[in-house]
């Protein structure tokens, strides 16, 4: 079975998908077979065939080769709103059980698999469910992506005790910079370092595509 992680962020739209396609080369790089999975995308885009395609499925795909969508993406929504809206919307029901049973398929296919979560931490599937409930379900550790910024360092502690609480191992972070300046970069890096009793993983530069 493959080793997993799930990687959760500080927030939506902080780079949880341009850090776990930073990992998955990183890890190829290495020699391993990756394979990621995003089991609740929200926000699609309608093909030439009809079918609905997320562009974090499409930018993790092109890293790892995956041709199996339904099996790394087996829940996708029109809307890009809150999973829980979308699935409401759409009459779906989204179930842990069939996320794990297609997490397990993919874990017999690589060395790694990397589990994209949407939004943060309690991002909800449904009422009373979470994103929290998905990783523990999935008992996997947990990356935490940063969104380097002002208020970042309320969002990762905040998220980072969250984490704990879950009883999931908070297997490292990733400070992401998503500002062009951040004021006194340095010194948040720092006591987010002195702050997080786990390692970080990867620096990323801000880089607009
Ligand atoms: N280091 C960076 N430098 C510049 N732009 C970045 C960086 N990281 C992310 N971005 C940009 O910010 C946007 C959001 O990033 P990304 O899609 O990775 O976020 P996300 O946390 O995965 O969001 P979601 O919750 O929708 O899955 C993208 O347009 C991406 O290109
Ligand atoms: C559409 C968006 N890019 C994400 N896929 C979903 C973000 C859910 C956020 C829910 C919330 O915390 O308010
Ligand atoms: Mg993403």
């Amino acid at each position: 079975m493959a080793q997993g992680f799930f990687i959760t962020g500080t927030d939506t739209e902080i780079g949880k998908t341009h850090s776990a396609v930073a990992l998955l080369r990183h890890w190829q790089a290495q020699g391993q077979r990756v394979l990621a999975m995003k089991p609740v995308a929200s926000g699609c885009e309608v093909l030439a065939d009809g079918s609905w395609l997320n562009d974090d499925v499409a930018r993790l795909v092109a890293v790892t080769g995956q041709q199996d969508l339904d099996l790394m993406n087996p829940y996708r929504f029109l809307p890009p709103v809150s999973p829980h809206i979308a699935a409401r919307q759409a009459g779906v029901e989204i179930a842990l059980d069939t996320i794990v049973s297609h997490y397990q398929q993919l874990a017999t296919q690589a060395d790694t698999v990397l589990v994209e979560a949407a939004g943060g931490w309690l991002a909800p599937l449904a009422e009373g469910l979470y994103m929290e409930d998905m990783a523990r379900a999935l008992q996997l550790p947990v990356i935490l992506v940063v969104g380097m910024r002002l208020g970042c360092i309320n969002h990762a502690l905040l998220t980072v005790r969250a984490i704990q609480a879950s009883g999931l191992t908070l297997a490292g972070w990733v400070a992401n910079r998503v500002v062009p300046q951040q004021l006194a970069y340095a010194d948040n890096l720092a006591t987010l370092q002195a702050a997080i009793d786990a390692p970080l993983l990867l620096e990323l530069p801000y880089a607009p595509a």
